[in-house]
């Protein structure tokens, strides 16, 4: 395969980790609180805490503090205006996301919180109703609620989630387009009847900055600090840490509360939180299936352009997952080996004169889709070898046109990671550092990782005679293709074929054991 062709196709992963046991690390900093660290110097590089022999608590210690919020309606058990609620249920939120779960009941309680928590996953709702519910009503007394955010786009989403949510209590809330018109708005001459602002830091920072400040922050009760790993990365991180020592100083009110929600926490970052954050209660919320819903429903969300193929790695997971995304609006469709040859054909027609947008389909099956202009592969489920992957993402990029491949990997897929790096690294790809610094699976991963199933072992005897009999042997799960075969990729164990390795029993050396000649797709459920 081209180089080049092959660096595109390569690009794009998209990180999800497995086990949505909700909410994995709880722990209150520290039980006998001191008072709130000055605010300034909390800022600064966090000094290491001498480690407290004290037992995180648990999920489920947690859940008996706190609660969790099982379904928006127990949210009228807090007091939460019914008016909230029915906003709630009309942006279209029927239950609550882990993460929402989760953070509200804690939020609720005006417990400081760090949480983190993968995208797409809801962390907007999830601060933003604690927030409003705690503000209960309009009043004028400036802002009692500042969001900061990394861009101006997210900024303005969450706006918009703010206004929706506000519809019918009349809460004002407020971006600053451009500092000298927010001057007049919001300063400290101004009437103060607004109450919520959202805002990057930049321009806030400016306006803090004058001499008298051109805003007045010191009302503000809520302050929520939103994909701080961005902010972070985006601003330089003490760049971002000067903005925010600027900011959090000017919200100045004993009543304040801090909230931070991430995708992912930098060791500094959290340890600064722990250290500055009274008493702060950390939420972490895995994803898995949910998780990986979620980010494929905001992949369509923010825009796609077909034709786009997805990978799952059965039947049932297709059909699963078609009953998921055929009521969002899109033409999708599914192949599966449950349909006749001509449902396939005529899908794959449809698809082809661009009738169906998104088409999901196991990798066996995708084999029948070879046209050259698939956008965008999806690996909602993540290929077990490396020699799969990249017969995966050939579907796209072909005959020397660009394409996109993302992949979906959980905390289970870690053991295959390293292989899917290094085949991004060969081909020219960035490749984030920590994926290169992953192990490689021990044996016993390899096995877990690779579904089992139970396929006829011919044994043949030293006698000439044939025994078949069911053995389990690993899946071969993977295909052969022109490409794979530049790759060696030994850790993968699979021959040049795609074929796992099949080793000989020990201790019998007179018998050769050998797959038998059923033609591997047979036996793989497509
Ligand atoms: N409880 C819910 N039920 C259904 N959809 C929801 C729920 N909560 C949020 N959503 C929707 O999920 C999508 C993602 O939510 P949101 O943008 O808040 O995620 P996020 O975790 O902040 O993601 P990012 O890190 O990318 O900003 C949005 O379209 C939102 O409307």
């Amino acid at each position: 395969m081209d180089r080049d062709i092959f660096k595109t196709l390569c690009a794009g992963v998209v990180f999800t980790k497995k086990n949505f046991t909700p909410a994995t690390g709880f722990l209150p900093k520290e039980e006998n609180t001191k008072s709130q660290p000055s605010k300034a110097d909390g800022l600064d590089k966090p000094k290491r805490h001498k480690k407290k022999k004290k037992k995180n608590k648990n999920a489920e210690q947690r859940k008996q503090e706190f609660g969790n919020l099982e379904d928006f309606e127990q949210l009228s058990s807090y007091g939460v205006l019914p008016r909230l609620i029915e906003n709630i249920k009309k942006a279209g939120f029927a239950e609550p996301t882990a993460i929402q779960k989760e953070a509200i009941p804690v939020m609720m309680d005006r417990r400081e919180i760090m949480a983190c928590a993968p995208t797409g996953s809801g962390k907007t709702a999830a601060f933003l109703i604690p927030v409003l519910h705690y503000l209960r009503e309009p009043r004028n007394n400036g802002f009692r609620a500042l969001i900061l955010a990394p861009t101006r786009e997210l900024a303005k989403q969450i706006l918009d989630v703010c206004k929706q949510l506000s519809v019918g209590i009349g809460f004002r809330c407020h971006y600053i387009e451009k500092a000298s018109t927010a001057t007049s708005k919001f300063g400290p001459k101004s009437k103060k009847n607004f109450d919520v602002l959202v805002s990057t830091p930049n321009r806030l920072v400016f306006m803090l900055n004058q001499d008298p400040p051109l805003i007045d922050l010191s009302n503000v009760q809520w302050l929520v600090i939103d994909e701080s790993d961005k902010l972070f990365e985006a601003e330089g991180s003490q760049n971002f840490r000067d903005q925010l020592a600027t900011i959090y100083k000017a919200c100045s009110s004993d009543k304040v509360r801090h909230a931070l929600f991430s995708a992912t926490f930098a060791f500094d970052l959290q340890q600064w939180a722990r250290k500055t954050f009274h008493n702060v209660v950390e939420v972490t919320v895995g994803a898995s299936e949910s998780g990986k819903r979620l980010a494929i429903r905001d992949i369509i969300r923010k825009g796609i352009e077909p034709p786009v193929l997805i990978f799952v790695q059965s039947k049932d997971r297709a059909k699963e997952l078609f009953s998921e995304l055929i009521y969002d609006g899109i033409n999708v469709d599914v192949i599966h080996a449950d349909k006749t040859q001509l449902q396939r054909d005529n899908t794959v027609a449809s698809f082809e004169a661009g009738h169906i947008w998104v088409l999901i389909c196991t990798e066996l099956m995708g084999r029948g889709i070879d046209f050259k202009n698939i956008n965008l592969v999806i690996n909602y489920d993540f290929p077990t070898t490396a020699v799969s992957y990249i017969h995966r993402i050939g579907r796209t990029g072909r005959a020397g046109r660009p394409g996109r491949a993302l992949t979906f990997f959980t905390e289970d897929d870690l053991p295959n990671l390293r292989s899917i790096a290094n085949v991004m690294r060969r081909a020219g790809c960035p490749v984030p550092a920590y994926m290169l610094k992953l192990g490689r699976p021990s044996k016993r991963e390899r096995k877990r990782t690779v579904p089992v199933k139970r396929k006829h072992i011919s044994t043949v005897r030293h006698d000439g005679t044939q025994k078949s009999k069911k053995r389990k042997v690993d899946q071969p799960n993977n295909v052969n293709t022109g490409e794979s075969s530049t790759l060696n990729d030994k850790s993968n164990e699979t021959n040049r074929r795609g074929h796992q390795k099949m080793k000989p029993k020990k201790g019998n050396k007179n018998k050769k054991t050998k797959i038998s000649k059923t033609p591997v797709n047979e036996n793989i459920e497509a």
